[in-house]
């Protein structure tokens, strides 16, 4: 089944639980978290996912923008987080072997993300360790950016090789996704969409979760 994870980096941060409220028929709350170093743009971090723990019973899907993750890791999963993603360009492969070992010491699904430019096999020295893949479809950094086609090919590479080696590992996409390009994703093998504009900009958000999941 096709799970949606809307990102809240386009709800309105003045009515945050509001917000959050109105994605409950959605899979996951995904969370965005910018530190001006590893992308040009800063978004949210510790004391918000903190804030909207207690709001929704939905795993909240941590995604770090930032560099050397190792250092605060434990501190999302501490704040509430249930999945806490870290880019694989952001540290050293030993550290971030460090930063995902700690996050299943707290009990958490941990997860690497892959920027546009990195290829694939980027994912071998951690796939058999994660519980999530993630492929950005944008250059990370900004909602609303167009999505990137040529993404796909990568998607396939790294669903056949979750097949043969971690068959029970989420594979992610993020940026662009809307009910124009779900249906490129769902096909090339991902089971897990990250929508911001597209749920946020929908008059019925109900009914766009259930669009983008192909209902
Ligand atoms: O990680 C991100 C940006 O770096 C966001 O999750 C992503 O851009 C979602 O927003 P949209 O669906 O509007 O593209
Ligand atoms: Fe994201």
């Amino acid at each position: 089944m096709v799970k949606i994870a809307p990102s809240i980096l386009s709800a309105d941060f003045a009515n945050l639980e509001r917000e959050i409220r109105r994605i409950e028929t959605a899979d996951y709350v995904h969370v965005d978290v910018m530190d001006g170093l590893f992308v040009p743009n800063i978004s949210i971090g510790i004391p918000v996912v903190q804030c909207i723990r207690p709001v929704t019973a939905l795993p909240l899907d941590v995604h770090l923008m930032i560099v050397e993750p190792i250092r605060y890791v434990e501190r999302f999963c501490d704040a509430g987080a249930d999945l806490v993603t870290v880019h694989v360009e952001s540290d050293s492969e030993e550290n971030l072997h460090g930063a995902i070992a700690k996050i299943h010491a707290k009990g958490k699904r941990s997860g690497v993300v892959l920027k546009p430019k990195t290829p694939a096999e980027a994912v071998l020295p951690y796939l058999k360790e994660v519980e999530l893949i993630l492929v950005m479809t944008v250059e990370p950094g900004f909602g609303g950016q167009s999505f990137m086609a040529d993404q796909m090919d990568k998607v396939r590479a790294i669903r056949r090789l979750i097949d043969r080696h971690n068959p029970d590992c989420e594979l992610e996409v993020d940026g662009g996704v809307g009910v124009d390009t779900c249906r490129t994703c769902i096909e090339a093998g991902a089971n897990v969409l990250v929508a911001g504009s597209a749920v946020y900009k929908a008059e019925d958000i109900p009914g766009r979760i259930r669009a983008l999941r192909g209902e």
